[in-house]
């Protein structure tokens, strides 16, 4: 079957309506969770803020609080907006621009990227996942690379690569602090999680979705409701707004600010912490303007075995292991090849808690 992308069908000749096979409502596999969309302004402002160069402050108890509040943001939302991350504003611009270039590019130069299996270092695609079968799709458009171990990028446009790099090696170390911060903010020695998940091997999946300008908005959904997999996702965005979270029942607009990064807590993080801190579900709405964001996905090493960190105080009798211990590449592959059904792939691992078994 030939493959169209959504910037192409968006771009077809007097389009007015959106093509039925875009409808949300025709996706049956799930129902969208019965949520109000909240868009109101004290709620979007509520999303916790963190300013990353308190998490090297020398003031011991700034530092504190600093390593404080980033746990709560993890525990209570899964999302923050991080400030002072130290990344140029230029970098994360130029990232932006060459990436809207490379959607730009003629759809042939495009698809020579299409991959086929689930662990293709660079590939090209539209809507959820081109490798299940779907036949009802999202508004967007994406490319996949894989950064770490190797790293991996398409050649055009033509400063794409270097633009990449750099920006990659920054956001590496600001993902590795945070993360030290988390094992920090949980009680735990600094670096037992980057020992026991093999971070210095660590998998890094960069994603850049490209959500055309949409003549019905109302109708499609850009990206439907999903956890991410691995520890922590820093995204990018241009300033057109789209992103809904999960938060206390109800969806929440968030809104870009600018040179900020958005980060949130995925799967394995949750696992990690025995749940402490949660994966949240999330989804993409889309516009009338198009929409760029580019998340990169720090992960576990591949052949990393992932379960709740081996402490007493993530685990012990009155915590006892919620998930399954997994490696880490079977858990991307059954991930990827899952149906959508509009929950965490984290169901699948997680043991019964003993209260469900009475
Ligand atoms: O476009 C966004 O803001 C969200 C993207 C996202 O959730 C993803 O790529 O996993
Ligand atoms: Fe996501």
């Amino acid at each position: 079957m030939l493959i169209t992308s959504a910037k192409e069908v968006a771009e077809l000749p007097n389009l007015k309506a959106v093509p039925s096979n875009y409808y949300v409502d025709n996706h049956h596999n799930y129902s969208l969770p019965a949520a109000i969309i909240d868009t109101n302004d004290d709620d979007d402002s509520l999303i916790p803020i963190i300013d990353f160069s308190l998490l090297s402050s020398e003031d011991p108890h700034q530092l504190s609080k600093a390593i404080q509040d980033l746990g709560r943001a993890c525990q209570h939302w899964g999302f923050f907006m991080l400030v002072n991350h130290g990344i140029e504003e230029g970098l994360m611009e130029e990232l932006i621009g060459v990436t809207n270039e490379f959607f730009l590019m003629p759809e042939e130069d495009k698809w020579k990227y299409k991959g086929e299996n689930v662990f293709d270092p660079i590939k090209y695609g539209t809507s959820f996942n081109y490798t299940s079968n779907e036949t009802n799709f999202y508004w967007r458009d994406f490319l996949k690379l894989s950064l770490h171990p190797q790293f991996h990028s398409p050649d055009q446009p033509n400063n794409f690569r270097e633009v990449l790099r750099d920006y990659c090696d920054k956001s590496r170390k600001v993902a590795r602090m945070l993360l030290s911060g988390i094992s920090e903010s949980l009680g735990l020695e600094k670096e037992l999680m980057e020992k026991s998940l093999d971070l210095d091997s660590g998998f890094e999946l960069l994603v850049a979705n490209y959500y055309p300008a949409c003549p019905q908005p109302e109708l499609v959904l850009g990206l439907p409701p999903h956890s991410d997999f691995g520890l922590l996702t820093l995204l990018i965005q241009n300033d057109v707004g789209g992103l809904q979270i999960q938060h206390n029942g109800k969806w929440i607009n968030i809104n870009p600010i600018p040179n900020s990064i958005l980060v949130n807590t995925g799967d394995h993080l949750e696992i990690f912490t025995n749940g402490k801190y949660k994966s949240v579900l999330h989804r993409a709405i889309v516009n009338k303007e198009a929409r760029i964001s580019i998340g990169i996905a720090n992960c576990p090493a591949m052949n990393a075995i992932v379960s709740p960190a081996d402490s007493p105080l993530i685990q012990n009798e009155r915590l006892p292991p919620l998930y399954l211990p997994k490696e880490y590449r079977e858990y991307v592959e059954m991930q990827q090849t899952k149906p959508l059904d509009g929950k965490s792939c984290l169901d699948q691992i997680k043991i019964n808690s003993p209260s469900k078994m009475l």
